[in-house]
């Protein structure tokens, strides 16, 4: 736990590139403990999020606070509670996985190489096979396994399952939910895949053409939001709540609305929206992109 309650804050956080604006009036509050989504489109700017709350980046605009500390005012102590693993699982791939233990050893204060060893020997990986050997699956337990040695109170991913098969996938993930529950760490990861989100995280930010379009605890935005089936009508769309997205059928109108009840006309029903439908319908929205 940090003293403000929060692993990660921006505040109108913005990321100017040559070409243009990546990021804009990016505003957050993410809790310290559990497991925190970061999800959006190729291009929405989840890397660059990911890289200013690591300090690898420094914003154009705005602030950002990581585990109570002005990221750009960060101190070495303040970074060594900070773990990063970019994209694709960069390794040596020259060294050894008993090369790389020894070297985060000597790159990080509080580095447990002991904790490393115990989750590379459960998952069968042998410490004198070259990183170049080993398959993809193999090679991204090996960067996880690294950075959880750090142990870290943050641990930020960038993708870290979107190479992998799907048996490898869950494996990834189930790593990843055990040093979760053992307790600590703050996991914050992008991915394109909002399938399995339901069942790994408890915090949602979805990011849409450099804008937060949606962010909040998981459960507490599932029952915010319903889909309201009736009969096909343009009409009584301003009586339901907030309406995220319209979908007309033939005979039925499907609203998905946030904090709406059920139109007075007669034939409407409610039921509970899945995750991956409440993302998919916000990507879906012809928001604001951010201007060059
Ligand atoms: N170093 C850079 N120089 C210039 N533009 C960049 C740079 N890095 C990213 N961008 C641009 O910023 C925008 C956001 O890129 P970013 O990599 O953050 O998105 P992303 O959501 O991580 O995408 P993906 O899912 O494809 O990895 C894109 O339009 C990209 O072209």
């Amino acid at each position: 736990m940090t003293a403000t309650g929060f692993a990660l804050r921006t505040d109108g956080v913005g990321k100017r590139y040559r070409k243009g604006w990546a990021l804009r009036d990016c505003t957050l509050a993410l809790p310290a403990g559990g497991v925190i989504a970061l999800v959006g489109p190729n291009g929405a700017g989840k890397t660059t999020l990911l890289r200013l709350a690591v300090g690898l980046l420094a914003p154009s605009a705005g602030s950002v606070e990581v585990l109570g500390s002005d990221v750009t005012a960060s101190t070495p102590r303040t970074l060594s509670r900070v773990g990063f693993l970019a994209q694709d699982h960069p390794l040596y791939k020259r060294f050894t996985v008993g090369d790389m233990l020894r070297f985060g050893r000597a790159c990080n204060l509080r580095f447990d190489q002991g904790l490393a060893e115990r989750r590379l020997a459960t998952l069968g990986i042998p410490l004198d096979r070259r990183a170049g050997a080993l398959s993809g699956g193999q090679q991204a337990q090996v960067a996880l396994a690294l950075a959880l040695a750090k142990r870290p109170d943050l641990l930020v991913l960038d993708e870290p399952v979107a190479s992998l098969d799907p048996l490898a996938r869950r494996e990834f993930l189930q790593v990843l939910m055990g040093a979760v529950a053992e307790g600590g760490v703050t996991v914050l990861f992008s991915s394109h895949d909002v399938h399995e989100l339901e069942r790994v995280c408890d915090h949602l930010v979805v990011l849409d053409r450099g804008r937060v379009t949606l962010t909040g605890d998981i459960d507490a935005l599932l029952a915010e939001h319903r889909l309201l089936v009736g009969p096909r009508t343009a009409a009584d769309l301003d009586r339901a709540g907030t309406v995220v997205e319209a979908v007309h059928s033939d005979r039925h109108t499907t609203l998905l609305v946030r904090d709406g009840g059920l139109p007075a006309a007669p034939g409407w029903r409610a039921q509970p929206v899945a995750l991956e439908d409440l993302v998919l319908a916000y990507l879906r929205r012809p928001g604001a992109a951010v201007t060059p």
